[in-house]
């Protein structure tokens, strides 16, 4: 059995629009695995990026446990949060956000400049496909190709935590499918775990696990015994 990686403990989120409070999460409650490959799914507002941004200690909890690694990240000062996004946690978003006037090559230098474990740039860019890119600036890529460059400075970190918000949501059917299928095997070559949001049920079956939301709360969490490819599944 896998050693378990995070822990969402009753975990709750309340925003305040002026007067008003939005309950975002309303008592969270899950387990991931390392080197698990988690789809977190739900409609529009369920609460996916909520989840993800407290996970990425981009945001914090109203109330509850956030565990990783045995610690409670909802008690970081600002320092310990700094170091965990920039240590321990990649990120990877819909629209790529690169740095318009660096390279691909210096985009992902960039990012590692802050971390102690990182990989070789050029090796990391080579594994996603780009290496004959690697001085191009993300104006001169395809979406396709920008967001392998994105998944490039995230992994090149070395962090434990891949966190995907919606990775493929501004590519066409086959491009996003190519970039999951390097998501897939970035998981299966390295054991890193990755927690990937999608309003896509139809990929559920490339996880290990499915979170699925629903209005803040968790509606079902299935284990899948059999996982399928990427190149198995249609929609
Ligand atoms: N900073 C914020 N201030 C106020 N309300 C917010 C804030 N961030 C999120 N919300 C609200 O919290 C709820 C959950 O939003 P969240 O972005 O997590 O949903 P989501 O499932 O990721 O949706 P989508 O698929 O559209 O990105 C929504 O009602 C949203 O309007």
């Amino acid at each position: 059995m896998n050693k378990n990686l995070i822990r969402f403990e009753s975990v709750a989120k309340e925003y305040t629009l002026g007067e008003i409070p939005i309950k975002a999460l309303v008592d969270v409650n899950f387990n991931i695995d390392e080197g698990e490959f988690v789809v977190i799914v739900g409609t529009s507002g369920a609460g996916k990026s909520t989840i993800l941004n407290i996970l990425g200690g981009m945001d914090t909890a109203t109330s509850g446990k956030v565990v990783v690694e045995d610690k409670d990240i909802t008690k970081f000062n600002e320092k310990e949060l700094t170091n965990y996004r920039g240590e321990k946690v990649g990120f990877v978003f819909q629209f790529y956000n690169l740095i318009p006037n660096l390279t691909a090559l210096e985009n992902v230098e960039f990012s590692v400049e802050v971390s102690k474990n990182h990989l070789n740039p050029r090796d990391i860019l080579e594994r996603v496909g780009l290496i004959d890119r690697i001085n191009n600036f993300p104006s001169q890529l395809s979406g396709g190709e920008q967001q392998r460059v994105a998944i490039a400075r995230a992994i090149a970190k070395n962090p434990q935590l891949l966190l995907c918000d919606e990775p493929t949501g501004a590519l066409d059917y086959n491009t996003g499918k190519s970039v999951l299928k390097l998501l897939e095997d970035i998981n299966k070559e390295t054991q890193k775990t990755i927690v990937l949001i999608t309003h896509n049920l139809a990929i559920a079956p490339m996880a290990d696990k499915v979170i699925k939301v629903k209005s803040g709360t968790i509606e079902s969490i299935t284990i899948n015994k059999t996982k399928k490819s990427i190149e198995e599944i249609d929609w």
